[in-house]
């Protein structure tokens, strides 16, 4: 069918798509962008944005209960109103996108609100709410950015019930009286210490071992240890067989026959993707496949780029916006473009305390066969964690490869974990030698001169 000819056709408007989609534009090419639901993606609607903003207001919140043990009375009346206003008005703009639409539009794309899927090598079908559908070929090609959806495992009766995902729990007006969490990885860990501190009564449910199992051992065994401290139950090592909702209340039976009875039931077992109905069969590429593979480019075919989660290197927003800049040097055929490289690639987990983590485990470094030497300071120990006090629960850990002297991962847990990850990004990144780490003077009494002691720890 012949199509209207562009440039470039963007499908799916995530951060990435935004902003490769913006680039071109600005470029001078002719651009497209589609999106079923909102420009930005999942990030500011769903997501990061509106979970961060619930999470510093459980941080205030939270420091004020450790205010008795440093500095008098407080009285703390927590108020979940405030902040579902904020995340709807402030933060979402009521899940409105008029703003980045703006954005796009302003920079010279032209966007167009639809599902899009490939119909033929640089052909995208699109179909619009309206049920109309156009067709638009792309002399360049087609960047695929349409992220993933949440998974929802096939547990039994789970369907039937009226649980929450992350797409739900960002538009809640009430705190639930109880709640039980499937799944102990990062949203699962955020959202269940949210509540928490919102006065629910929360259970995690987690299939693994560990919470956070991407992270190091010793990170999961922190956070478990602080989200107990706080009242939350935490169940590893276990999954959900049966779930049940009957009078306004979930039955969850777990694997042991243990049972949780809980008000609602936030699902936050991982993500899905349908390559199927994204059509990439039709430009030769694998319909059963969990993700798109990637070149160094963000090539999946030619005339097609994939960039954001469904490349499987890191289902993080920073990751899906450096890969829209990798492609849109490819796409402009930039000489020197930049090519991916994901060594350094950091990741934090916004918990209290916070979960930063760099590069490769310990245990990843030793699968790849390198000659490892850890080592690890737990910030009770430092200065800056004595004067802290209540909450310096955390701990620094660094990976080297040992033939190389430089470090190859490294985890950062604690008050500010996040910020002080900086740090070990740049070390990683830049594989500054180790002993070049250990001359350089770290101020007192930080958190990130943990990092020093661990350093020191390596052996
Ligand atoms: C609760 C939660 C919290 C998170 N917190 C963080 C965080 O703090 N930091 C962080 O870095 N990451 C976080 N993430 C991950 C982050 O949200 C994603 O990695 C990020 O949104 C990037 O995804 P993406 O670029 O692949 O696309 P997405 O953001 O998933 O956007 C894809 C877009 O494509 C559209 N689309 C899909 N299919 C089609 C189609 N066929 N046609 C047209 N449009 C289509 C969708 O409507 C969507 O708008 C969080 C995720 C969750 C679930
Ligand atoms: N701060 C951040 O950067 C941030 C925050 C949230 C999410 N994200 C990203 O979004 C993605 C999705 O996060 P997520 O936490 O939903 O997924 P995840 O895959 O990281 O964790 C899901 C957890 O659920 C458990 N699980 C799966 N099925 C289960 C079952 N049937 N019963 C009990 N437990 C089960 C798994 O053991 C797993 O640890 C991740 O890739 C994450 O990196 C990033």
């Amino acid at each position: 069918m012949p199509g209207t000819e562009v440039d470039v056709v963007v499908v799916g408007m995530g951060p990435g798509g935004e902003d490769v989609g913006a680039r071109l534009a600005r470029a001078g090419l002719d651009v497209v962008g589609v999106d079923g639901r909102l420009v930005g993606g999942e990030c500011p609607y769903y997501a990061c944005v509106p979970t961060k903003a619930m999470i510093r207001a459980t941080d205030a919140l939270q420091e004020a209960r450790r205010v008795p043990r440093l500095a008098g009375e407080v009285s703390v009346t927590p108020d979940w109103a405030i902040v579902a206003a904020r995340i709807r008005e402030e933060i979402t703009a009521n899940w409105d996108d008029q703003a980045a639409v703006d954005r796009f539009e302003d920079a010279g794309g032209k966007f167009v609100r639809g599902w899009g899927r490939l119909t033929a090598p640089r052909e995208v079908t699109v179909k619009r709410p309206d049920g109309s559908e156009e067709v638009f070929t792309a002399r360049r090609g087609v960047v695929l950015n349409t992220g993933t959806d949440p998974a929802v495992p096939p547990v039994q009766g789970l369907a039937e019930t009226p649980y929450w995902t992350n797409r739900d729990v960002v538009a809640v007006e009430e705190v639930p009286g109880s709640l039980v969490v499937l799944g102990g990885g990062p949203v699962g860990c955020e959202l269940a210490q949210v509540f928490s501190r919102f006065g629910a009564t929360v259970t995690i449910v987690q299939h693994a071992e560990r919470l956070v199992p991407a992270d190091e051992p010793e990170a999961g065994d922190v956070l478990a240890e602080a989200l107990q401290a706080e009242g939350i139950t935490v169940r590893t090592g276990l999954g959900a067989a049966l779930v049940s909702y009957e009078t306004g209340q979930f039955n969850v039976k777990l694997d042991n026959g243990e049972v949780v009875v809980a008000d609602r039931m936030l699902v936050a077992a991982g993500r899905r993707t349908d390559m199927k109905a994204l059509g990439v069969g039709t430009v030769g590429l694998d319909e059963t496949a969990r993700g798109v593979t990637v070149d160094e480019r963000m090539r999946a075919a030619d005339g097609l780029w994939a960039i954001g989660d469904i490349t499987g290197h890191g289902a993080f927003t920073h990751m899906s916006m450096y890969q829209a800049r990798i492609a849109a040097a490819d796409i402009l055929g930039e000489e020197d473009a930049e090519t991916a490289d994901y060594r350094a690639t950091p990741r934090v987990t916004f918990t209290d305390p916070e979960v930063g983590s760099v590069g490769l485990s310990e245990a990843a470094a030793r699968a790849k066969g390198l000659n490892v030497r850890t080592g690890i300071s737990q910030l009770s120990d430092s200065t800056r964690g004595f004067i802290h006090k209540v909450g310096n629960a955390g701990f620094i850990k660094v990976v080297e490869d040992a033939d190389r002297g430089v470090l190859v991962g490294a985890t950062s847990v604690g008050p500010n974990g996040g910020e002080v990850l900086g740090a070990l990004v740049v070390a990683v990144h830049a594989e500054v030698p180790t002993t070049l780490l250990r001359q350089m003077i770290y101020a007192y009494p930080t958190f990130h001169r943990a990092i020093e002691s661990a350093l020191a720890a390596l052996a």
